[in-house]
């Protein structure tokens, strides 16, 4: 395959314990493309930072090869390899009395080391890179008065400024509030869009099955590679929830609670953005919902539209009770017990 990055083979991350492994987690195999933004998924606990950590030469692997652009990664000498993978915790910076563009700046030291000045070269990369994440009215604070998501921000400004072709971020969304998490994850695929290979891992299904090219689904057994829909499609998401109340409805593309009945409720009728809500209102209310009349349905909804006004109709005829809004008409199902 062309563009290969990072050629994973037989990798086994974990801890050993004297002669024993305290934890270990299956052989993995995978490649890593130029360009390609990776989402590692996977339950809490599972292995993700370990992997990471793995992959960044952080912590010894307990077998397997890593090559990075064709060279087995542990014979690639600390300052070169710190010139091909930035990686950035998940545990937030903490230097006091650093500022922004000080902070920003010590990412360059793996090209000249502790004691040598920065150049001029090196101070337009760091100031286009505070510059890429918008934080060049933020150059000047301490990194240590920062909200979570300017702190984040400043992250990828110190991944951009080391300029090395592999990014490894652990959980960059975690703490962020919605817009932030699209933002972290708009800016990570404009870095992949420049070629650069991105891998990063997140409980975040919704902003990474949106933005991910592809996922490292990491199951209890081993990892499964492919892109969003491949993942969804395969079934292997719902394998994430094993043990759980919460499953992935490929209908709707929506998790949701594993509901003991069935029950089928039909929505009949309506545009489609008022169907669709009606809908996710019934699945939330534990039906299954069909867009055609069935027979055995344990409720009818009927949509209607007119000049703007949308009413809801529970049941088959319009003598049944009228709603104006989904509020309403879940109100009246659940007094029911419709359920
Ligand atoms: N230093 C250590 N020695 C032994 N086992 C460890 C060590 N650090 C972590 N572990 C174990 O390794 C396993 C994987 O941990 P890891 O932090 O990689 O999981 P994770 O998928 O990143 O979890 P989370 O989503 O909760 O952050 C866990 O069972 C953890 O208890």
């Amino acid at each position: 395959m062309n563009g290969i990055v990072i050629d994973i083979k037989g990798l086994v991350s974990g801890y050993r314990n004297g002669v024993s492994s305290a934890y270990r987690y299956p052989a993995f195999n995978a490649v890593a493309l130029r360009g390609e933004l990776i989402a590692l998924i996977g339950r809490n606990g599972v292995g993700k930072s370990t992997l990471l950590r793995t992959l960044a030469r952080l912590q010894p692997s307990l077998d397997g090869n890593v090559f990075v652009k064709g060279v087995n990664f542990q014979q690639i000498s600390g300052s070169e390899f710190a010139q091909l993978v930035s990686f950035i915790p998940s545990e937030p910076a903490h230097a006091s009395h650093t500022t922004v563009y000080e902070f920003v700046s010590m990412a360059r030291y793996p090209y000249h080391g502790w004691f040598e000045a920065l150049n001029d070269n090196d101070y337009k990369l760091v100031d286009d890179a505070i510059s890429a994440v918008g934080m060049q009215n933020f150059r000047d604070r301490f990194i240590d008065n920062l909200s979570d998501g300017e702190r984040q921000r400043v992250m990828i400004a110190f991944a951009i400024a080391q300029d090395t072709p592999i990014i490894m971020m652990d959980e960059p969304t975690a703490f962020l509030d919605l817009p932030n998490k699209f933002e972290v994850m708009r800016l990570l695929r404009e870095q992949a869009q420049k070629g650069k290979t991105i891998i990063i891992s997140t409980h975040d299904l919704q902003t990474a099955f949106g933005l991910v090219d592809t996922i490292w689904l990491m199951l209890s057994d081993g990892v499964r590679v492919g892109a969003p829909e491949d993942i969804v499609l395969s079934g292997n998401l719902n394998r994430l929830m094993d043990d759980t109340p919460v499953l992935f409805d490929l209908k709707s593309g929506q998790f949701v609670y594993k509901h003991q009945t069935r029950l089928v409720a039909c929505v009949l009728g309506g545009s489609p953005n008022i169907k669709k809500w009606t809908s996710h209102a019934l699945r939330r209310m534990g039906y299954e919902v069909e867009f055609s009349p069935i027979a055995d349905a344990s409720a009818y909804v009927q949509i209607q539209e007119h000049e703007g006004k949308v009413q809801w109709i529970l049941g088959r005829d319009d003598r049944n009770p009228t709603f104006d809004s989904i509020r309403n008409l879940c109100i009246y199902i659940k007094g029911t017990a419709l359920l």
